[in-house]
């Protein structure tokens, strides 16, 4: 059985990777991320088949730049149907505010509905020693939240952040606004380059909305068993 809240992120750079994932998790995921590994690889193709396979798709291009060319960047994007795109929101108000008005105007035009646009905070990836050799005095998780309190006041849909933040971004932005963590490893799973993690069921329990898991299952000797028991774990969280 498939869960909403389960993003699988599509890290491969090849369409037969991606064909044969998604056959074998079938109907039991039916949300995936696609990156820039993926994008950049084999451009549309890839929103065009999992379009025909009826999936969801959040477009994970993480846009940072002025807020005419990542506003004229998502407009682009946006007609390729997907459900969901994201900006960086140390891209700054302006910036945000911008873009999800362009895309709230497009959508107006075209007719169709708006993508779900959402601000990456900091990487999962980042550990402290790594913020404080940025020159940042915060801790990270205050940072975080006043980014996410930020991408909520600019008008923006959510925020990725990691599943340790997302208690604290849930009280400060509603019961509305969208977690979505990556930095999801089940017990006993390798880390790999993710420094700020928790596990599936933490991560609901702290108030994340949607979970982006990848290597814990496209790496995995058998994808299929993975997958079905991550949800398992995130179906014993309501
Ligand atoms: O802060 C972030 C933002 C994005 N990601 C992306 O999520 C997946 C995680 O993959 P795993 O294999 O489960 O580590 C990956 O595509 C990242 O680009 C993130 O990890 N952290």
């Amino acid at each position: 059985m498939a869960d909403h809240r389960l993003i699988v992120a599509l890290d491969f750079h090849n369409m037969d990777k991606v064909k044969a994932l998604v056959t074998e998790l079938g109907d039991s995921v039916i949300y995936y991320k696609v990156g820039m590994e993926l994008f950049y690889s084999v451009g549309t193709e890839v929103i065009a088949y999992l379009r025909e396979q009826k999936k969801e798709i959040f477009l994970d291009l993480k846009l940072h730049d002025i807020p005419n060319t990542t506003a004229q960047g998502l407009a682009s994007l946006m007609k390729l149907g997907v459900t969901m795109l994201n900006v960086h929101a140390t891209g700054g108000y302006t910036m945000m505010k911008t873009a999800v008005e362009n895309l709230e105007k497009q959508a107006s035009t075209l007719n169709t509905p708006r993508p779900k646009l959402i601000a990456v905070t900091i990487l999962t990836s980042m550990n402290e020693t790594d913020w404080q050799g940025l020159g940042q005095t915060m801790k990270i998780q205050e940072q975080v939240v006043r980014l996410a309190k930020l991408t909520k006041e600019a008008g923006l849909d959510g925020v990725v952040a990691s599943p340790r933040e997302a208690a604290l971004i849930r009280q400060a932005c509603g019961d509305d606004f969208l977690i979505v963590t990556p930095g999801v490893r089940p017990v006993g799973a390798a880390v790999n380059d993710q420094s700020r993690i928790a596990t599936p069921a933490s991560a609901l329990e702290n108030g994340a909305s949607h979970l982006v898991v990848g290597r814990p299952i496209t790496a995995a000797d058998d994808p299929k068993a993975a997958a079905q028991k991550i949800i398992a774990e995130m179906e014993t969280i309501q």
